[in-house]
């Protein structure tokens, strides 16, 4: 369980989190949305421990795994060593990793695809293979709690079915909470249990998927008109939900009816 308590974050005069209070429990997921610059990787960083807090408490268990948007290196590391040192919170400060270490970390570089990155410098992969090694690298520390910023930004269509899938995988094993951004609904739709809105306002709306993830919310969360485009052709009834610009602008309007 990860939680902040009447937590205010402030930059210079700019109020970024106002004593917002949030809890996230064990054995769910929650998708984070909100428009650009909205504070949303402040958020993380102040669940992690990584932003000062202006006021208020932050409780967190001591290992959480981290995928960052980017991660800034001095040392030609390799992507296996990236990985590998997911294993470090577990290891202590004398702690050296043993080869124990390096299988826990192939195995989740296995999981997430890039097994046959593990000797190329990660600073010579790409920004989708970056992303998938922190990932692997999140996975290896074994933490209860997985906090994704962005996880998805650089991944092509297979990769971020492939993330989607490992999400729900893990969020499938006991006791795991999981906390991403994204700024794709349909992935809070996917793989979410709760969604919490970051509006534009400075207010925050943070239910169940079912509750919470509605047109008006969406509507008034991005400023554009989003449309739930409802899928009964499939086992179940299911639905994505699109911007409506993304309708084709060229086609004749018949041919955009779903
Ligand atoms: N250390 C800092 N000092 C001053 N301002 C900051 C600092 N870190 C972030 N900000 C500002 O706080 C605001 C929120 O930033 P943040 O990165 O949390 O937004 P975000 O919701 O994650 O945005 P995006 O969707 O574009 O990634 C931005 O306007 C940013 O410029």
């Amino acid at each position: 369980m990860i939680m902040l308590s009447d937590v205010t974050v402030r930059f210079g005069s700019r109020v970024i989190l106002d004593n917002v209070s949030l809890h996230f429990p064990k054995n769910r997921t929650t998708a984070i949305l909100g428009p650009n610059g909205r504070g949303k990787t402040t958020l993380l960083r102040t669940l992690l421990g990584q932003q000062k807090m202006n006021s208020g408490l932050r409780h967190a268990p001591k290992i959480v795994g981290y995928v960052p948007q980017a991660v800034m290196l001095a040392h030609p590391y390799s992507a296996l060593d990236i990985v590998v040192m997911g294993r470090a919170a577990s290891l202590g400060l004398f702690g050296r990793p043993d080869k124990k270490e390096q299988n826990i970390a192939l195995e989740a570089m296995a999981r997430v695809g890039v097994a046959h990155l593990t000797d190329t410098p990660f600073l010579r992969l790409s920004g989708g293979e970056r992303q998938l090694v922190l990932l692997a690298r999140a996975i290896a520390t074994g933490a209860d709690v997985l906090i994704l910023d962005e996880p998805a930004a650089a991944l092509d269509l297979h990769n971020e079915m492939r993330l989607l899938d490992i999400l729900t995988d893990i969020s499938q094993e006991s006791d795991k909470s999981i906390i991403f951004t994204t700024h794709n609904p349909n992935h809070a739709l996917n793989v979410a249990d709760d969604v919490l809105m970051m509006m534009p306002d400075g207010s925050t709306i943070h239910g169940t998927v079912n509750e919470t993830l509605k047109t008006d919310n969406l509507t008034r969360l991005y400023g554009v008109d989003m449309q739930f485009i409802r899928l009964d052709n499939q086992a179940e009834e299911q639905s994505l939900v699109i911007p409506s610009f993304s309708l084709c602008r060229k086609c004749p309007a018949a041919s955009v009816k779903f």
